[in-house]
């Protein structure tokens, strides 16, 4: 007998994703045959070497791009295009560089037609969430890598977007500053829970982050090859010797070369 205790909400569900792109007499087949179910408020790291289409696969969920074969729900509902529930987080930094920063985060609800009082609240809240409290008045110029980041993350949220898809947000960051901000990402999923997907070329980040890791074989077409649970309790201590033993099995069983 079903037992509706143990029911879980399936928030994003990928069926049979495939991508092929066209360019004059050029094919490029990036995705095939991709299936993967996410939990509400999950933590997913998807987890692949360069150019094995994690950001074609996220671009997919997100509705910015048509999957040639397969179906793509939220909620049990199809994609169609984009998707206003997705809050998304690039590697490049993508603030209005003319803005400030409540000016950047305070966007999103501006287009909606937030009234000004109402987004001002919501722009400060997620603004002291991602730490950036007295900096409300500064132009991203002036701001490190991993306040830009913090921005970026800030003005997701803003949105208030059940889904926040991540794409190698900590790429351009140096070592320690990762760190930092693979920490202060846990505290925030952890203080305001979110469905989060997040892409990642880094074994330990993925290791550090995730309730469960998917990894992308690295050739294209990219399929899933290997699943995780990471059971290890947060936060997580990259020097414990659970993550080490975790580490040398990915990498033993993916052959990834990352
Ligand atoms: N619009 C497009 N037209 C043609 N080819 C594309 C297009 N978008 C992506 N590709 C190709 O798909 C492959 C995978 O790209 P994708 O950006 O999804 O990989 P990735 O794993 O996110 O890479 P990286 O980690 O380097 O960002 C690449 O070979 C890329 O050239």
């Amino acid at each position: 007998m079903e037992n509706r205790s143990e029911q879980v909400n399936i928030k994003i569900s990928c069926t049979g994703i495939s991508k092929s792109f066209q360019e004059k007499d050029k094919r490029t087949d990036v995705l095939e045959k991709m299936d993967l179910l996410v939990k509400e408020n999950e933590f997913v790291v998807i987890l692949g070497p360069g150019q094995s289409g994690k950001s074609t696969l996220f671009r997919i969920i997100a509705g910015m791009e048509t999957p040639t074969t397969g179906t793509v729900t939220i909620d049990g509902r199809e994609v169609t295009g984009p998707e206003p529930e997705i809050g998304f987080v690039f590697q490049r930094y993508t603030l209005f560089p003319w803005k400030t920063v409540l000016g950047n985060v305070e966007m999103g609800p501006k287009i909606r037609g937030v009234p000004k009082k109402e987004r001002r609240e919501i722009a400060r809240h997620y603004i002291n969430l991602v730490g950036l409290k007295g900096f409300e008045n500064h132009y991203p110029h002036q701001l490190s890598g991993g306040m830009k980041q913090r921005v970026s993350i800030a003005r997701a949220y803003a949105n208030n977007p059940q889904i926040m898809l991540l794409d190698e947000p900590f790429g351009q960051l140096d070592a320690q500053t990762r760190i930092l901000m693979e920490q202060e990402t846990i505290r925030i999923w952890e203080a305001e829970k979110r469905t989060v997907c997040f892409v990642t070329n880094n074994i330990e980040e993925a290791i550090f982050l995730g309730d469960r890791i998917v990894t992308l074989d690295g050739k294209l077409p990219g399929r899933l090859s290997h699943v995780y649970h990471v059971d290890l309790p947060r936060p997580r201590d990259f020097t414990d010797i659970e993550f080490l033993k975790l580490r040398q099995k990915i990498t033993d069983e993916t052959q990834l070369v990352l």
